[in-house]
């Protein structure tokens, strides 16, 4: 089921950075080893209670003039309506109700998404709550009072938060379309592939059962099976900051990646691949979704018999964290190889979905410890005692051990790598949880 998203909206200076970090902790958006991938604070997962959300600041407004700031306000705003289900709109009660506020609230109350208005620094209830009822002029709702940096008011605030998101689990479970997210660098043809695969038979639905958002799919039957693609291409703004345009751009990206069963990374064959592209796939990556790197505009390049080995190489090592990733050479212009872009994502799909019983997982992980010895540590052995597969999309798995701190990464990979040559998983990644279990219990 994909993750709701909070999205913060604010002028500058009201305390949007400090309570992102709050909330999200350490669990900021950091792909390991990933050269390139983004470690700015943009998005970042968190949990309250039961309920697990990603949190996106649309931030990043440089406060030159108030003119800029109203324009850029407007823009942020514009991306959370776009993207978020719930929408925070931070204000300061020590600054007060300013102009710019009431723009943003006229805005944000047309787009009907839920909006929560949080007046911070609220350092002390007592002090500030008359200064707090001023804000219910917004006309956008009660005023919820916090202090992000005395952390005072938060519990309530989340407590709202989780209680606008959309109860679809059931219609999504209903909905057994599969999801397929279309991601990567302006230009490199994501609208052309959509368009190509649509071919004559054109069915947009811009309400799929179990979103709130209005982002439009698209919906695509081929062999008598229905494919739900979802778009990030042409949804560009018109920003001239580059690192506003970026901060967009991954925005969209993670919104509609969260929302995805499988995601096709489009790379331009003629660019050839780049961090750029490398930080797109990671968001992917991160999420355990289905993935399929398609390598457009392959017509364009001038090939020999050695192309496609060359092209992978550099694809592998760029995507170095992503070797399950499946690559297809296509071109939207020609539409070669375009049809087989739906086999290849039911080969995904069912990977993504495939249960292996604990029995046949157990052979092969005691076969795979008979090969080679577990790691030790000052005379203690790794001893693996069992694994099952707890969960799907992706698979996982828990291993129960005698020390967790005995499981080193390279032996984890290993036994990745024994269950991938038993059971493919292609295009697929797979999670594991290493679990400690007294050894007498055995
Ligand atoms: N008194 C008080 N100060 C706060 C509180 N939260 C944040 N601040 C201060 O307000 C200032 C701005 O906080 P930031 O979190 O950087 O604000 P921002 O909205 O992210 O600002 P921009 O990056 O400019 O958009 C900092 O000096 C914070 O320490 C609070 O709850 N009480
Ligand atoms: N030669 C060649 N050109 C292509 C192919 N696919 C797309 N193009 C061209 O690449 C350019 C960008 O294509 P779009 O489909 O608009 O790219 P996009 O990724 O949707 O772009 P944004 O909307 O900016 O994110 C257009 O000029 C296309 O004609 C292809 O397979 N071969």
């Amino acid at each position: 089921m994909s993750k709701p998203i909070v999205a913060i909206v604010g002028r500058p200076n009201v305390g949007k950075s400090t309570l992102f970090n709050l909330l999200a902790g350490d669990k900021i958006s950091i792909v390991k080893d990933t050269p390139g991938v983004t470690r700015d604070r943009i998005y970042a997962e968190v949990n309250w209670l039961d309920k697990d959300f990603t949190l996106i600041d649309t931030g990043g407004i440089e406060p030159d003039s108030q003119d800029i700031i109203l324009s850029q306000m407007r823009e942020q705003a514009q991306i959370a309506i776009d993207t978020a289900d719930v929408i925070l709109f931070i204000t300061d009660v020590r600054q007060g109700l300013v102009d710019s506020d009431a723009k943003v609230a006229d805005l944000l109350r047309r787009s009907r998404k839920p909006v929560l208005l949080v007046v911070n620094k609220v350092d002390n209830f007592n002090k500030f709550l008359p200064d707090v009822y001023e804000f219910y002029n917004l006309g956008i709702g009660e005023p919820i009072p916090i202090s992000a940096a005395s952390r005072l008011g938060i519990g309530d605030m989340l407590d709202e938060v989780v209680k606008h998101f959309p109860s679809n689990a059931k219609e999504e479970e209903e909905d057994d379309r599969p999801r397929i997210a279309i991601v990567g660098k302006p230009n490199v043809g994501k609208s052309s592939i959509i368009n190509k695969l649509l071919g004559e038979e054109r069915v947009i639905v811009s309400d799929i059962a179990g979103t709130t958002r209005d982002a439009i799919d698209t919906q695509i039957r081929h062999n008598k099976k229905d494919y739900v693609f979802i778009d990030t291409a042409g949804l560009r703004r018109k920003s001239k900051i580059k690192e506003e345009l970026e901060r967009y751009s991954i925005i969209r990206t993670v919104t509609a990646v969260e929302r995805a069963d499988i995601v096709l990374i489009v790379i331009d064959a003629i660019e050839g691949i780049t961090e750029q592209d490398a930080k797109i796939a990671g968001i992917a990556h991160e999420r355990g979704k289905g993935i399929v790197i398609v390598v457009n505009k392959w017509d364009a390049i001038e090939k020999n018999n050695k192309t496609t080995k060359e092209y992978e190489h550099e694809v592998r090592r760029v995507l170095s964290y992503m070797p399950y990733a499946q690559i297809m050479y296509v071109s939207a212009l020609t539409g070669q190889r375009l049809p087989k872009l739906f086999d290849m994502i039911d080969v995904v799909i069912e990977n993504q979905t495939l249960r292996i019983a604990t029995g046949v997982l157990n052979e092969i992980m005691m076969e795979a410890v008979a090969m080679q010895q577990p790691p030790s540590d000052k005379g203690k052995r790794l001893r693996l005692y069992y694994i099952t597969q707890v969960g799907i999309k992706p698979p996982t798995f828990v291993i129960f051990v005698n020390d967790k701190e005995l499981m080193h990464f390279s032996y984890q990979r290993y036994l990745e790598n024994k269950i991938r040559e038993a059971f493919g998983f292609k295009g697929t990644s797979l999670k594991f949880f290493i679990r400690e279990r007294k050894e007498k219990e055995k």
